[in-house]
Parts: C-alpha cells; sequence; structure tokens
C-alpha cells in the first residue's frame, strides 16, 4: 500500500505538529482545517501563528478549509479535539472507507463512552485504524526536538516508517484498546495533579498520585480489554508523566488553576475535562475501584474544597498496594 500522500484533518496545534513531522518525513501533506484565512496564511507564509506561533512550516504542507484535497490521499490523520472527531467523520464518511486513518485525539466521547477508534468503526466500518499517542506537545514535535511516540494498529511498522523522521520516532504497537485509553484518562490524571502542585499539597502528594493515578489506569485498562504492558511504554507512563510535571500541558494548567481557585479563561483545550465524567461512568459501569478519577470529577464539579476531596481520599479504608 503506497503511504506518499497524507491528509491531516484538523489545523490546530496537534494537526499542524504532525503535519510538520509527515513533511519532514518525507510524505506530501495536505492539511485540512475550516477557515480560508488559515488555509491563505500557510500556502503564503508557511506558518500557522494562531495555533502554532513561532514555527515555519515545511513547504511540503498546503493549507485547505475544506477536505476536497483529501480523497486523493493514501492515508489520513484526525487531529481534531475528541468531541468533535464524530461530526467531522460523519460529513465525509466516504473519505475514510479502505484507507488508514491514524487516530490522534485524547479523549473519550461523551454520552456514548465511545473510544476515537469505536466512533472510527461506527462512521466508517471499512477504515484501517491506527492511534498514535504518547509523550508528545505539538510545540516540541513542530520544532524539531526529538519525541518518541506510539503507533498501534495493525501492522502499523510501514504507517510508522511513513513518518517517522531525523526528531520524530514513531514505535509500532498493537493494542489500540490500551493506547487509547492511556492517552484519555493520563488528560483526567493531568488535571488532579496539576490541582495538587495549585493546592499547594507538595511533591510527595503528587508523586503519591501520580503513581496511585497509574495503578488505577492498569485496573481500567485490563477491565475494558488493554494491555496493562502497554502502559509501561510511551503512551502509558511516558505521556502520564509528562502531562503530570509540565506547565506546557494544558490540563496540568487547567488543574493547577483550579487548585489555586483561578479562573480557566485562555488555557485552550483541555481533554480531560470533558473525558473525566466519560471516565468515571465506564469505571462504576464495570465496578472498577477509580477514587482519582471520582475525585477529579468533583473538583471539576465545584462546590467542594480541595481539603475536603483530599481528605475524602486519605481516609478510605486502608488496603493492600495492588
Ligand atoms: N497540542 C498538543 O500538544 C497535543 C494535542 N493532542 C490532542 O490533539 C487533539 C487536538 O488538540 P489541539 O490540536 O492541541 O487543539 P487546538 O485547540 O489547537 O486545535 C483544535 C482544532 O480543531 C478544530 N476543530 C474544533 N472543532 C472542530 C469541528 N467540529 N470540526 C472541525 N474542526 C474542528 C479547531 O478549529 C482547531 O483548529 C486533542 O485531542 C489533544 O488531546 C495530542 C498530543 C499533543
Ligand atoms: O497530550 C499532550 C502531550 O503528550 C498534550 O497535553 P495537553 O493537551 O494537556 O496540553
Amino acid at each position: 500500500m503506497a503511504l506518499e500522500t497524507v491528509a491531516v484533518i484538523g489545523a490546530g496545534a496537534w494537526g499542524t505538529a504532525l503535519a510538520q513531522a509527515a513533511a519532514m518525513a518525507g510524505r506530501q501533506v495536505s492539511l485540512h482545517g475550516r477557515s480560508p484565512d488559515l488555509a491563505s496564511e500557510i500556502n503564503a507564509f508557511h506558518t500557522n501563528e494562531r495555533h502554532l506561533p513561532g514555527h515555519a512550516l515545511h513547504p511540503a504542507i498546503t493549507g485547505h478549509a475544506d477536505l476536497d484535497a483529501a480523497g486523493a490521499a493514501d492515508f489520513i490523520i484526525l487531529a481534531v479535539p475528541a468531541q468533535a472527531s464524530r461530526d467531522v467523520l460523519e460529513s465525509e464518511p466516504k473519505l475514510f472507507a479502505g484507507k488508514p486513518v491514524v487516530l490522534s485525539a485524547k479523549g473519550l466521547e461523551h454520552d456514548t463512552l465511545l473510544r476515537q477508534s469505536e466512533i472510527l468503526a461506527s462512521v466508517a466500518p471499512t477504515a484501517l485504524p491506527y492511534v498514535l499517542s504518547g509523550p508528545s506537545f505539538a510545540a516540541d514535535v513542530a520544532a524539531g526536538r526529538p519525541t518518541a511516540v506510539t503507533l498501534a494498529g495493525a501492522d502499523a511498522e510501514p504507517l510508522a516508517a511513513a513518518l517517522a523522521g531525523p526528531t520524530f520516532r514513531p514505535y509500532a504497537a498493537d493494542d489500540i484498546i490500551g493506547v487509547e485509553l492511556a492517552g484519555s484518562l493520563k488528560n483526567v490524571y493531568a488535571l488532579g495533579c496539576g490541582a495538587v502542585e495549585g493546592a499547594d499539597l507538595g511533591a510527595s502528594a503528587r508523586a503519591a498520585f501520580l503513581a496511585r493515578a497509574y495503578a488505577e489506569m492498569s485496573r481500567l485498562v485490563s477491565a475494558l480489554g488493554g494491555s496493562p504492558t502497554t502502559l509501561t511504554g510511551l503512551a502509558g507512563i511516558g505521556d502520564l508523566t509528562l502531562s503530570c510535571t509540565s506547565v506546557q500541558s494544558r490540563n496540568y494548567r487547567t488543574g493547577l488553576a483550579l487548585g489555586r481557585g483561578e479562573t480557566l479563561e485562555g488555557i485552550g483545550l483541555a481533554e480531560g475535562v470533558a473525558t473525566a465524567p466519560v471516565a468515571r461512568d465506564l469505571a462504576r459501569k464495570l465496578h472498577i475501584d477509580a477514587p482519582l478519577i471520582e475525585a477529579v470529577n468533583l473538583l471539576l464539579a465545584g462546590g467542594t474544597s480541595i481539603s475536603s476531596i483530599v481528605a475524602g481520599l486519605m481516609a478510605r479504608p486502608l488496603k493492600r498496594e495492588t
């Protein structure tokens, strides 16, 4: 299967960064957003100042304000926010039929509780699903800083090779479920870790949160059909560590603001906010103990102080560490 040309749908920070990575890997890239002005900016100036300021985009990237040219691509990368993926897929389902589609949003769908690949399967059942996830800030990828990610799907090696460049290293993997869950759940835990920092609970508390988040995530991934081994990799502990310890993460910054009692304006997309109630509902449905996801939901709902949320966690019955 030819993998020379790629259409990236979603010209936000992540879509633009992945377009840059693909172009640096030698691919011809069409980048599809919704704004004619942005398409003109990309074509005339090779920049996306709104979503990825300060980066010169590779000349192999062309900007588009609709999906017309996407049909000609050998494979597609979907990079819109998790709650928008269904809209995009349903707007042009034939576009995805029979093609490799790399899903890169990190979130679970409201109401349906579906993962991104389940949404794809429901709208375009013949599409070939792949999931790209791991510790990777858009600005780092666009700047050509060394980044390694997981690319999960059936026989993912050729696709990994098509996206690999001197500074972008995808590792092929099989476990779509585990990779998707890890990418979605780490955003919820990043909100919690940010709040721990914002409320000045200390570095010990933050490390404890991270370790218990990993244990909780392992329970959920296993119960939902993923492999706990996936969590030892880039999409698991790699991304959890990055997002739970760096102010570059919008989810962490959102948690930080919540912990400080500040407003959330200007932080941008924090996928964990939409995914937190979905993760809670999934855990409850499967009778999985997920106190940290419950705690983050309490925090997001407002009305409960951080100190009483923490007191509730600390007063849970003592147990063996599993
Ligand atoms: N920014 C980053 O460093 C990374 C982001 N991601 C994931 O990538 C996804 C997208 O995030 P970003 O690009 O950072 O967000 P962003 O806010 O920079 O861009 C989102 C883009 O999606 C477009 N969009 C929104 N709703 C749409 C709709 N209904 N139809 C079509 N387009 C729509 C917006 O116009 C915007 O261009 C998220 O799930 C995020 O978790 C994953 C790894 C790194
Ligand atoms: O997923 C990311 C890094 O791997 C980006 O994190 P944020 O969406 O929290 O900024």
